[in-house]
Parts: C-alpha cells; structure tokens; sequence
C-alpha cells in the first residue's frame, strides 16, 4: 500500500476488519484520487486502537482503527459502509450530521430498516446498491430488458451463490436482478416473488419470479438470471472472483458523490446507466 494524495477527498472506511472492510481500506490505500482517513470498527473489537496496515498484518499506514465513528466522520469527504443492517443505519445519521457522503454496500436490510435511512438523506448524498460492480449493474439492465421482451411463458428465477459466511438471503444482488426482472415485466416483485421453496410446494405458479441460493466455501458471488420457456432457455450470468470489483465501484461512487445534491442515488446514477 502507498500513501495516497492528501489534496483528494478523505474516506472512512467502516467495519475495517471485515472481508469487504479490508479489501476497501487496500484499494482506497492505492487510489491515485482518494485517501485513506479513518477505519472504523465496533466497540470492543480486538483491531480498535491499532495501526489498521498492521491490524491486517502489513505494513504500517498511519491510521488508528477507532470505535468514534462520529469523530472519524468530522475529518472525511465520504465513509464507505458495508457492514450490517443496523451499524448502517446508525452510520446514515452520523454522516448527515458531518455532511459526508455515505456509500452503503451493507445488504439483508428490511423495508422497514431501509426506510429509516431515508431522513439522513435529506442532508447527505447517500449511495446504495446491492452490488457495486460494473458488471452487475449492466446486468441489471438486460435483466430488464430480457424481462420486457418476454411474456410469462418464460418462467425467471435468480439463482444464487456465496461463501459460507454469508448470513442473508436471496442476496442484495438477487434482489436488484428480481426487481429488473419484474419492472421490465410491469409487475411489483413483492407480488410474484418465490423464495425459499421446500416440502410439497404445489406447481410453480404462472408470474412468479423466483430465488434460489447456494452457500459454501469462499465463492465470492456468483447470479444467474434464468428465463425458462418450452424447449429453450436464455440464461444471464455474473461470476465475481475478486472483491476489488465492489471496492472499485464504491470508490467511485465516493468521488462521484462529492458535487451531488443530498439524496438517495443508486449505483446505476454513478454510472450513468
Ligand atoms: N454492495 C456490494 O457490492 C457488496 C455488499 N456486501 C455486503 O457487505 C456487508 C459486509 O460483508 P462482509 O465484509 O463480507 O462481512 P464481514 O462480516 O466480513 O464484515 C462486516 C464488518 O462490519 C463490522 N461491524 C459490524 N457492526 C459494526 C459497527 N457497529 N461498527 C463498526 N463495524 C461494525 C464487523 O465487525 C465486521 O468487521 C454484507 O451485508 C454483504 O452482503 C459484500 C460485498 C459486496
Ligand atoms: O456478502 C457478500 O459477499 C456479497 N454480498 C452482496 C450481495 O448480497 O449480493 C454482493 C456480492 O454478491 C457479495
């Protein structure tokens, strides 16, 4: 890791320790147009109070790991946030009131969690998807277009898989795919959505868009998006074999964030999708 210009926007990198925590402290390390200001990780966590390059057992980097996300917030432009459902909302409030921009990767929220984020968006530029990556994104856009120009003879279903770490389901990305697939057929996912089929489940029904998830090893991500019709079958593919593609794509999303307005923006206004 090499120092990064001070002179571009400061970044706060949120559950530092984690899988996603640590690939995004190497990446904005090595940014030539971002620096590295602040990691942040729960109270009473082992790595709080130490060098965070030396925490994840390299070099030293001049940033101590802290439990004040308050005071972490004051000194940055952006914070970088994937960690749970609740952390996160408690991280919009404190990023509305420093009136930094807030990327959110953390998925497994509920509507009711999502809506709480909602009022810190009045005063901060607020970022959240599912999956940051160039590619999914692109995907989500065939998806849609996929699912428009098919009728209900093609029956979708997202199918799934992740690292054995992973603690919700369908994932962040599952859901954004569905919710292409249904817009592109003019339909509100929560009406036709199938998820977690087991025990006699009576025939498919004619509409639904249905989920599937795999768990195990280290697989980083991988979605299928199938449409499946009498005799053929479309099939939409994203594989992620490195978590340098969302660290990249939430990088962005910090620095494209900077000249916005407050308010909630997706990772398809980042990239102009
Ligand atoms: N949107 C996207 O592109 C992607 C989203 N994700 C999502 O990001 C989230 C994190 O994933 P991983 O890094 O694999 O999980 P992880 O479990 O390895 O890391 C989460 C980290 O957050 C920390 N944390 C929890 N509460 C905290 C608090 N109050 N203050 C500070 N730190 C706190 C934990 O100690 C842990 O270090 C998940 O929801 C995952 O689905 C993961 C990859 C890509
Ligand atoms: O937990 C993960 O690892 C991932 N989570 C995101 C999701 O829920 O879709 C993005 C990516 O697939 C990795």
């Amino acid at each position: 890791m090499t120092a990064s210009r001070t002179d571009t926007p400061g970044i706060v990198i949120t559950g530092a320790s984690g899988r996603m925590g640590q690939m995004l402290i190497k990446t904005v390390a090595d940014h030539p147009r971002a620096h590295l200001v602040g990691a942040v990780e729960r109270a009473g966590h082992d790595w709080v109070g130490q060098d965070v390059g030396l925490a994840m057992g390299g070099s030293e980097i001049g940033v101590t790991v802290t439990d004040d996300a308050a005071a972490a917030f004051a000194k940055a432009q952006a914070v970088i946030d994937f960690t749970s459902p609740a952390a996160t909302i408690a991280f919009a409030g404190l990023a509305a009131e420093a009136g930094v921009v807030h990327v959110i990767g953390t998925t497994g929220m509920s509507d009711a969690e999502i809506a709480q984020l909602e009022p810190a968006s009045r005063q901060s530029v607020q970022m959240r998807a599912g999956n940051m990556s160039l590619g999914v994104n692109l995907l989500v856009q065939l998806t849609k277009k996929v699912a428009a120009a098919l009728d209900e003879d093609f029956d979708i279903e997202v199918i799934e898989a992740h690292h054995h770490h992973k603690v919700d389901a369908p994932s962040g990305t599952a859901l954004m795919l569905g919710e292409a697939a249904a817009e592109g057929r003019g339909v509100v996912l929560s009406d036709v959505s199938d998820s977690g089929r087991d025990g006699i489940t009576g025939a498919r029904k004619r509409g639904d868009i249905g989920f599937s998830a795999i768990r195990g090893g280290d697989i980083v991500g991988e979605h299928d998006v199938l449409f499946a019709g009498q005799g053929e079958r479309i099939v939409l593919r994203h594989l992620a074999t490195d978590r340098a593609i969302f660290a990249r794509g939430a990088i962005k999303a910090a620095l494209w964030g900077q000249d916005k307005q407050p308010g909630q923006y997706d990772m398809l206004d980042v990239l102009g999708l």
